[in-house]
């Protein structure tokens, strides 16, 4: 009889044997499937993952992020920061990336996020804490293989207990037992919509007051503040695979190509932090930044694979002067990241201190 824990009682060269063993191996799987997950449960995600001014300063070159406020401890200083702080599209993904393990490594896509606020600047050697809880859990009616989770998300300072970020998060979750079909058709777009605006205007300027100056001029006119950035991002393996694993993000979506091929994508898929982040920083390049403040209602609406290029388009919906400090006002734009053939990928409602211009 064979001694199956001697080293050599498999021969890797009889690729016959070797098939039959993995085929017939229990797999000890990764993840969870839709049915785990119940309103109200409370997950703690263990990754110990620390803040590094090398991890944020590969997001920033990466995505094009290049605000000298995340760079340079003296930008930082003017801009009424402590000490330099990590990029806030950073912290945001590395928040995300460590939950994933534990809620949507079994695959399925991200299709939105709501309520995004960052409580303070972070540091660099911040290690982080992160908990999730489920709100919401729905099957899809046009999806049936999948299910739809929503959970609240937040992200500490481990030492101190302090919230960093938090947000609401959704995704189309896998069923372990899917219903029979899966009717739903990829990117399909709802037809009609109001009439489109005659005149788009763009603001003279980076400041605030040039916002504010375009959105006056928009009402006269009956028109929209709506301008496009000329900067595009090929989306490589760096960017696909490269900045989520560099976040212990452990979805398949990213850097498994053989399980991907029989996905509704068909390819790996970029991480929706990443395709944000660089129509973000298209915008911010037009923009004189002072912090980032809130998103809201942000969608990820198709997918973005390798050799895909990352456009941005910038509305603006609202200015505020009298939020923030003295030398800055809020702006709420709403930014659509769109791929080389107009098709939107991203859309999300911002609200950023703009600074002034004095
Ligand atoms: C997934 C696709 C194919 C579905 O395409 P479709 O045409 O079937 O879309 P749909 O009909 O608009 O949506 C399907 C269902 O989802 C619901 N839904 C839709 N959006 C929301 C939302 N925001 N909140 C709540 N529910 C939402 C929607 O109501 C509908 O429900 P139903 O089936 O019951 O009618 C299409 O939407 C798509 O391609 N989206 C892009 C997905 C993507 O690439 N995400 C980023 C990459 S994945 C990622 O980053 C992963 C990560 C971060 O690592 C990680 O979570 O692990």
């Amino acid at each position: 009889m064979t001694d199956w824990t001697d080293p050599d009682a498999l021969d890797l060269s009889d690729s016959e044997a070797f098939d039959s063993m993995v085929d017939r191996a229990a797999t000890r799987e990764k993840g969870h499937f839709f049915e785990f997950f119940a309103d109200g449960d409370e997950l703690a995600h263990d990754p110990g993952l620390r803040l590094t001014h090398h991890g944020s300063e590969q997001w920033m070159g990466q995505t094009l992020n290049h605000d000298p406020a995340y760079w340079r401890a003296d930008t930082a200083r003017e801009r009424g920061f402590d000490e330099r702080p990590v990029h806030p599209d950073y912290l945001l993904a590395c928040v995300m990336g460590i939950t994933v393990e534990d809620l949507s490594e079994k695959g399925g896509y991200f299709l939105g996020r709501d309520d995004v606020t960052f409580h303070q600047p972070v540091t660099a050697g911040t290690p982080l804490s992160v908990t999730s809880t489920v709100v919401d859990t729905r099957t899809s009616s046009s999806r049936p293989k999948y299910g739809i989770v929503t959970w609240e998300t937040e992200g500490r300072d481990r030492e101190t207990g302090e919230t960093l970020v938090s947000y609401q998060r959704t995704n189309m979750i896998p069923r372990r037992e899917p219903a029979a079909t899966d009717g739903g058709a990829v990117g399909e777009q709802d037809e009609g919509g109001p009439a489109l605006p005659e005149t788009l205007v763009s603001p003279d300027g980076k400041y605030f007051e040039d916002f504010r100056r375009a959105l006056d001029t928009a009402q006269e006119e009956h028109a929209a503040v709506a301008y496009r950035h000329e900067r595009g991002r090929t989306m490589d393996d760096q960017l696909v695979a490269g900045l989520p694993l560099a976040t212990l993000n452990t979805a398949r979506q990213h850097h498994n190509r053989d399980e991907m091929a029989d996905s509704p994508s068909g390819d790996i898929v970029a991480y929706g932090d990443v395709t944000r982040s660089i129509a973000l920083a298209h915008a911010r390049s037009d923009e004189a930044t002072y912090r980032e403040h809130r998103f809201a209602d942000e969608r990820f609406h198709d997918f973005v694979t390798l050799g895909d290029t990352i456009y941005g388009f910038t509305r603006v919906l609202d200015c505020d002067p009298d939020a923030g400090p003295e030398r800055a006002g809020a702006v709420t734009f709403e930014h659509v990241a769109f791929n080389q053939d107009q098709t939107p990928v991203y859309s999300g409602r911002r609200t950023a201190l703009i600074q002034r211009d004095t």
